[in-house]
């Protein structure tokens, strides 16, 4: 258990700033409803119903991308799942921030902008150095404590995820405590796990999939590759799949980066990856089609999905494995037709009584679209870069910060 203070450790009725992580997929400039919604939800009615007045602050996007955008729809979604009015104030710490956030009572809650459209929150800089920004020097006096339950967003040094930590006292939310303790603990509980200890990895980016395998490697039995990084392993060993083909650019540039590493693992270290052997493909119907990799002697179409072949060799490692970790998606689960891999390989986690984590960006949405119940896995992280981070060994800058203010 990290040594920080928790919720357990806040007195009720206080002035609480509270730092959590809506951040989503934004189509067409809707925002989407996403997992990180209900669990912040939980954070956020249980500071309201101990009579603190609470200000939430969260980020969208980056400048200069299309999701960078107002959190005036994330209001709309939070109310559904806190049962509770959020108040919205399109400003961060200017006068309608303030106004608004003395107009509160006990028991209310208020969602500040985007923290990203504050020049003060994005340089990457220290604690020290953020804590002295005008940001961070005018909204503290208006509160008691700062509440940081942001563990996806806990790998930035950013002013409201690090900055407010030494102005105020501070302590982790119910998300963030949950989610550091099993993110954390994945590659010790791997390493003391007797019996076999299995990882899917998917998603789309082969570095993601190296390091892991890098940093994991002697606690990890077996990686179960699929996704991009799939197709890559195997064009490092030769079959003609893992190029782009069409307008397609997700796989060319990757292979570039990281043939090297990629050859050198499948040459050395074959014996702990298992890679598909067929794959799911969109056909001229629109409908889904499988090709096994042996029958591909040239690439001319996408592969969006591991194929029933790569399935049924997986779910059988799956079933045998004392703990499983999930690394991404091993198929385009977004669009039904290619999500049978990331769906059947979840499902099968959740059959066996293993110890399982399931994480990787948008990988928790698997469940709640495809209607698997939470309660079959020991964790489900909403995080991605801080996930990754957690399963290689590297520093949470934010989380850190929580420990060294709690010691
Ligand atoms: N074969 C594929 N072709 C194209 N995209 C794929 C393929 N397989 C998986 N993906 C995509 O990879 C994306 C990332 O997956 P996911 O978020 O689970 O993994 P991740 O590695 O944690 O990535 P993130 O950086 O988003 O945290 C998903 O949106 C999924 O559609
Ligand atoms: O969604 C996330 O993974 C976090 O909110 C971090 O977002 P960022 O990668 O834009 O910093």
């Amino acid at each position: 258990m990290a040594a920080f203070n928790t919720l357990d450790d806040l007195a009720d009725g206080q002035r609480v700033l509270v730092r959590v992580d809506l951040n989503s997929p934004v189509e067409d400039g809707v925002v989407q409803d996403n997992h990180r919604f209900d669990r912040y939800a939980e954070t956020v009615r249980e500071l309201a119903d101990r009579d603190n007045k609470v200000v939430l602050m969260a980020h969208q996007g980056r400048p200069g991308r299309d999701d960078f955008v107002s959190l005036d729809q994330h209001a709309e979604i939070l109310e559904e799942y806190v049962g509770k009015p959020i108040n919205f104030v399109e400003d961060i710490y200017g006068d309608d921030a303030i106004a608004a956030i003395e107009g509160l009572e006990a028991g209310e809650i208020l969602l500040l902008e985007n923290t990203r459209m504050a020049d003060d929150e994005l340089p990457e800089k220290a604690p020290e150095e953020h804590a002295k920004s005008d940001f961070v020097q005018t909204l503290s006096p208006y509160f008691d404590a700062f509440v940081n339950d942001a563990y996806s967003a806990a790998h930035r040094a950013h002013a409201s995820t690090v900055g407010f930590a030494l102005e105020l006292p501070a302590y982790a939310g119910r998300v963030m405590e949950a989610e550091y303790e099993y993110n954390t603990g994945v590659a010790e509980r791997a390493r003391e796990t007797e019996g076999q200890v299995t990882m899917v990895l998917g998603g789309n980016k082969s570095e993601d999939v190296i390091s892991v395998v890098n940093n994991l490697g002697d606690a990890i039995d077996t990686f179960l590759i699929g996704g991009l990084p799939g197709e890559l392993f195997l064009r490092a060993e030769g079959h003609p799949v893992g190029m782009d083909v069409g307008d397609m650019d997700l796989l060319d540039g990757q292979w570039e980066e990281t043939k090297d590493t990629l050859e050198d693992l499948v040459a050395n270290r074959r014996d702990e990856f298992e890679l598909p052997t067929d794959f799911a493909y969109e056909d001229d119907d629109g409908e889904r089609a499988e090709i096994a990799l042996e029958d591909i002697d040239e690439k001319d179409t996408g592969y969006l999905d591991i194929g029933h072949d790569t399935i049924e060799a997986y779910v059988p490692i799956i079933e045998e494995s004392e703990a499983v970790f999930v690394k991404g998606a091993v198929g385009v689960f977004e669009d039904e037709r290619f999500a049978d891999g990331t769906v059947e390989l979840i499902e099968a986690i959740g059959r066996t009584d293993c110890f399982s984590v399931v994480g990787g960006g948008d990988t928790a949405r698997t469940l709640s679209m495809y209607g698997l119940s939470e309660d079959d896995y020991d964790h489900i992280s909403i995080a991605g870069g801080a996930y990754l981070n957690a399963l290689t060994g590297q520093e949470l800058e934010a989380a850190e910060v929580l420990i060294e203010q709690a010691t």
